[in-house]
């Protein structure tokens, strides 16, 4: 019988966690290969990770769906969701930016539009600063939009800053540093507690194993 889901985003963070599993001695089938599925047990069937897409993990933790997931530090700021965020997994690293032509300046602008898949963080961030924004919500390729004058800036998350690179773009401010996160749903901290805490601990200690 299956104790604890997890949910886990498709993409970037799948193998990162598949490692991060093996090394606590529950192995789960290789999804990261090509498959339709979208449900694995781990050997002892204890574990079962659900794949959803990144930006929903935190709802299916927030309601219950699944137990524990494993996040973007950027999707779950984003999200606002109601969960307990008990570890950073240090897998995933990249962080949000400002970024746009490299001769912008905020100037005298009453309001500055802003694109971002992050309309939420970006939303703060200006806030924060005293300045409102107009935000415009994309969904990815959002290095165009200062491009073809759709924004003034972009917020967005930057890695290698080759895709900012190569469309002539840099960062103008940096935000916040972004890593994948472990986050809980409440009531499963509650029920499930041995479980959860006992994983929780074991995952700590590898995070602090690969940071010496
Ligand atoms: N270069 C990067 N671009 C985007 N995310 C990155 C990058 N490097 C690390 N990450 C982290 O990996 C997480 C998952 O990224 P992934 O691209 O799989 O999902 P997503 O961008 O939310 O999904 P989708 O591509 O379906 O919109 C991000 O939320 C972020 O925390
Ligand atoms: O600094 P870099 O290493 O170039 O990585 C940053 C890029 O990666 C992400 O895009 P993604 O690949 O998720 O594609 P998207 O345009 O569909 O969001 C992000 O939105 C940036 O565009």
């Amino acid at each position: 019988m299956n104790e604890i889901t997890i949910a886990l985003g498709k993409g970037r963070l799948e193998s990162f966690t598949l490692q991060a599993f093996k090394k606590l001695g529950i192995e789960f089938p290789d999804f990261t290969k090509d498959s339709r599925k979208l449900i694995f047990n781990d050997r002892e069937n204890i574990y079962q990770i659900v794949l959803v897409k990144a930006s929903d993990v935190p709802t299916y933790v927030e309601k219950g769906a699944a137990d524990i997931g494993i996040v973007g530090k950027d999707t779950l700021l984003e999200s606002g969701a109601d969960v307990f965020e008990v570890l950073d997994l240090g897998f995933g690293q990249c962080k949000f930016a400002v970024a746009g032509l490299p001769d912008y300046t905020y100037g005298s602008a009453s309001k500055i539009t802003v694109a971002s898949k992050y309309p939420n963080v970006a939303r703060n961030f200006y806030h924060k600063k005293g300045m409102s924004i107009e935000t415009i919500k994309l969904n990815g390729s959002v290095e165009l939009a200062p491009l073809i004058g759709l924004s003034d800036v972009i917020v967005d998350i930057v890695e290698t800053g080759t895709t900012l690179k190569e469309n002539g773009l840099v960062v103008l401010e940096d935000i916040s540093e972004i890593s994948a996160r472990l986050i809980v749903n409440k009531a499963s901290f509650k029920t499930k507690t041995d479980r959860i805490h006992s994983l929780i601990e074991e995952m700590q200690s590898i995070v602090e194993r690969e940071m010496v």
